[in-house]
């Protein structure tokens, strides 16, 4: 098995994306059906999904665009300033603010009171706040976000990384979120494979990063 840390990641996704010309959204499309994929959608119809503004957030609006495509009822809470997101994050909310009411940016401590009450109505809960992105201790507003997904007690589901957690190291970088399945993506992380809770509770899927990308960022392969 490959294992890389966030740096080698992060390498081989700008390698797909600027190099080989990959277009980063269907990288994130692709990202959101490998989710959805292990999403019984008989058992859950009630999402809580909670986005940063990052390329990871990017994945958890696309995955919720696709569950309202379905008429699946979903509650998207944004953490973070969206003037700053990535073209990838802001196409997609353009859909999501298009299929469903209403979008929750959470900002204030009413704001939080509003996501935790809401968040214990729904069935899962998808963590899409940080990726490999992460590289500081999670702080203020995001601490407190990742302790109230771990408190309401939902099946949750976090899409490449718990949030919290270092993607080199495996540390908690301070609060992580508690998932029951990560869905990691391409290619096994080392933070999550140094960490056997974490490790057993892990599937990789692919996404369309080209074999070429890995090579060249692992094997420094070029031609
Ligand atoms: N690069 C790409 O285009 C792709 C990215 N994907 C997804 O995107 C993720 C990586 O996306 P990003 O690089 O945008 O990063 P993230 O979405 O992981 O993080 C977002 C941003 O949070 C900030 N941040 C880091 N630590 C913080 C902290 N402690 N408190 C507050 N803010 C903090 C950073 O500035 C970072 O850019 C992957 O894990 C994966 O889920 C893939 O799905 C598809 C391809
Ligand atoms: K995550």
């Amino acid at each position: 098995m490959i294992l890389v840390d966030r740096v080698q990641m992060q390498a081989i996704d700008r390698y797909a994306i600027e190099v080989l010309k990959v277009p980063a959204l269907s990288l994130v499309e692709r990202a959101s059906m490998a989710v959805l994929k292990h999403i019984n959608l008989n058992k859950f119809g009630y999402f809580g999904v909670v986005v940063g503004v990052g390329n990871n957030g990017a994945d958890g609006l696309a995955l919720a665009r696709n569950l309202l495509a379905r008429y699946k009822d979903v509650e998207i809470f944004i953490i973070g300033d969206v003037e700053k997101a990535s073209p990838e994050f802001k196409l997609n909310l353009e859909s999501c603010e298009m299929l469903c009411e209403e979008i929750y940016y959470v900002e204030s401590i009413e704001d939080l009171e509003n996501m935790e009450k809401r968040l214990s109505n729904v069935n899962l809960i998808v963590d899409a706040i940080f990726g490999t992105g992460l590289n500081r201790p999670v702080t203020g507003i995001y601490a407190t976000v990742i302790s109230i997904i771990n408190n309401v007690m939902k099946y949750k589901i976090s899409i490449d990384i718990p949030s919290g957690l270092d993607a080199s190291t495996g540390q908690d970088l301070g609060e992580v979120v508690d998932a029951d399945l990560i869905v990691t993506m391409q290619l096994m992380k080392t933070g999550l494979y140094e960490r056997e809770a974490y490790k057993r509770k892990c599937v990789i899927e692919d996404i369309g990063i080209p074999q070429k990308a890995i090579d060249s960022v692992i094997y420094g392969l070029v031609n």
